[in-house]
Formats: structure tokens, C-alpha cells, sequence
């Protein structure tokens, strides 16, 4: 019989394999939330990669909790029923026609796709949104801009868009630790009634928080928090991302993107990582190898 591939080959397996411990160890148990962002899902075989990362976390001990987006997807079918979509401080300003296509795609569509992905390599995924068993329940938000010439402050009205009120771990306790993996659509039942669409990362800071969660990783389309020069940011406080928010070198869809992760980490959760999810394996590069990706947010 040939053997799969040389003995050297195998060694250099079983090295990775051993290097890849004392990270294992550290999340032994622990919960960490991924959240897949709508950019990072472009691609089938990085999907893939995705599904794969997920199942080995589970099988290493780990408990993933998946979260993801699907602007771009959202802004796809708005655009083939001929509905026009507009953005403030980076959220999808979101009327009653637009929350049920944002409901359709993804707590329909994308969340079954990525269940999909995790249950072919082999995991069962348990497809939710925040809606299932009261888990996630919002209330109405609004931004206050300020226009960058007469300085004049405007408050702006999102529609339906919400903001995580109460979170309500049940249904994720019963899942967690028993080789099941949830994966949950930012949608999420009004405190009134009703449906709102929430971002996706402000979803994950929420969840991450109330599961008390070792880690939150955010995966996007870029390589983390990017200077003016396009520069990777590997490392911020708290308070570096704040002044980079104000001095607009973080815009658009990175502005929620890093106020999850100052949430998070002041709800408790001991790091938080923005980083490429376009990378294969992101995850398990960022977890189980010492060769730490994107920028890093701590306290
Ligand atoms: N300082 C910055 N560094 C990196 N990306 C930034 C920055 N400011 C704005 N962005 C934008 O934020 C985008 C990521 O947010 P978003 O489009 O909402 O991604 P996702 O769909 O993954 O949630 C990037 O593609 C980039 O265009
Ligand atoms: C309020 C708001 O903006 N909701 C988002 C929800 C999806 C999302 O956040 O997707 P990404 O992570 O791919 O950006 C939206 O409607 O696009």
C-alpha cells in the first residue's frame, strides 16, 4: 500500500499538529465568537476553509459561536427588486420593505448556506436568529451626525434598525458543550413587537458579551484597522480606536466594527481581533498558531 505522502511530509504534519497544543489548551472549553462578515464570504473555497476552521475548534474543545452578515447580499437583492438602500455612520437605513428582505436574506438564504458549509465538513450546525427563544431583543437606534462643514448636528432616524437590548443566553447554553454549533443572523425581535435589522458586529459584540466569550474575532475584507496610508494597525487601545474614529481615519462599515469591539472588551471579553477573512484558515491562524492576524483591540 503507497503511503498518503512522504514520511517527512507526515513529520512536518505531526510538528503542526504538536505546535498547536498549548493554544488548544487555552481555549479548552472557552467560548469564542466568530462573526463572518458578508465581504468574507465571497469566494466558495474560502467558505470552505471557513467550515473546516469551525469544526476543528469544536472537535479541539472549543465552543464556536458563529455570527454572521450579508450586507453585500442584502444590497444584491435590494437592487434586483429595485429598491434603493442608503447608509448612515455605516448602518443600512432600513424601512419596512427593506427588513423583510433583510430578514429573508439572512435568517433565510445565507444562514442555511453556511449551516450548509459547517454540516458538510462534518459539524452539526444549528442555524438561528435572534429572534429563536427570545435571544436577542432590540431596541429602536438612531446616530446623531454632525456635517463636516457647518458642524451642525443632525439626528438621524434608521427605520428599523436595532440595537441589542437584552440577550438571553438559554437556548445557547443548551447548545454549547454538546458538539453543536449555532450559527445566528443578526435579526432580532423589537422590545415593541416587531422586527429590526441590527448589524451584524454590533450582534457579535452582544452575544460575545453575554456569553462571556474568551474571544471575538471579526472577519472582513481588509486586513484589520488600516492607517492613512493603508498600513496595517496591528495593536490599539481603547482609546487609540477611539481617536482614530473621531479623526475619521476609521469610516463607513469599520466604525460599528470597532465600537463592538471597545463594547466587548468592556463587557468583559479578554481580546478582540478584526481581521481577513479572505486569508484560508484565517481562524485557525489567528487561534491555533502563534502567527497572530489583524489588529489586535485590548483594554
Ligand atoms: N481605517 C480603516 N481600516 C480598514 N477598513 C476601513 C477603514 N475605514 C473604513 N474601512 C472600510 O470598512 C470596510 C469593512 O466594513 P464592512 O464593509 O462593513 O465589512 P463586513 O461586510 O465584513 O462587515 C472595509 O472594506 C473598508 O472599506
Ligand atoms: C443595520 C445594518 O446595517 N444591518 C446590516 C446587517 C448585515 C450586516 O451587518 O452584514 P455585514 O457584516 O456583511 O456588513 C445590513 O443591513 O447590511
Amino acid at each position: 500500500m503507497s503511503e498518503p505522502f512522504p514520511a517527512n511530509e507526515a513529520h512536518l504534519q505531526a510538528e503542526v499538529l504538536a505546535r498547536a497544543l498549548p493554544h488548544m489548551q487555552r481555549y479548552d472549553d472557552a467560548v469564542v465568537v466568530v462573526k463572518y462578515g458578508g465581504h468574507a464570504m465571497g469566494n466558495e473555497d474560502v467558505a470552505r476553509h471557513f467550515a473546516q476552521d469551525i469544526v476543528l475548534l469544536e472537535q479541539a474543545g472549543v465552543n464556536p459561536v458563529v455570527v454572521h452578515g450579508g450586507g453585500p447580499q442584502i444590497g444584491a437583492m435590494l437592487e434586483k427588486l429595485g429598491i434603493k438602500s442608503q447608509f448612515a455612520a455605516g448602518l443600512r437605513i432600513t424601512d419596512k420593505a427593506t427588513v423583510e428582505i433583510v430578514e429573508m436574506v439572512l435568517a433565510g438564504s445565507i444562514n442555511k448556506q453556511i449551516v450548509g458549509f459547517i454540516n458538510e465538513a462534518g459539524g452539526k450546525a444549528i442555524g438561528l436568529c435572534g429572534k429563536d427563544g427570545n435571544m436577542v431583543r432590540a431596541r429602536k437606534a438612531t446616530r446623531t451626525l454632525v456635517d463636516p462643514d457647518s458642524k451642525i448636528e443632525q439626528v438621524v432616524d434608521l427605520g428599523f434598525v436595532g440595537e441589542p437590548d437584552t440577550v438571553d443566553t438559554m437556548v445557547l447554553d443548551q447548545i454549547l458543550g454538546r458538539e453543536l454549533i449555532p450559527v445566528l443572523a443578526p435579526v432580532a425581535a423589537a422590545v415593541d413587537g416587531g422586527t429590526y435589522n441590527v448589524n451584524a458586529d454590533t450582534f457579535a459584540g452582544a452575544i460575545a458579551g453575554a456569553l462571556g466569550a474568551k474571544r471575538l474575532l471579526l472577519l472582513t475584507d481588509v486586513p484589520g484597522v488600516l492607517d492613512t496610508s493603508k498600513t496595517l494597525i496591528p495593536k490599539l487601545t481603547i482609546a487609540e480606536a477611539h481617536a482614530l474614529i473621531a479623526d475619521g481615519t476609521i469610516s463607513g462599515g469599520m466604525i460599528p466594527k470597532v465600537e463592538t469591539c471597545i463594547y466587548a472588551l468592556e463587557q468583559g471579553v479578554e481580546g478582540v481581533v478584526i481581521l481577513d477573512g479572505k486569508v484560508p484558515h484565517a481562524v485557525l491562524l489567528e487561534l491555533l498558531t502563534d502567527h497572530g492576524a489583524g489588529t489586535l483591540i485590548t483594554r
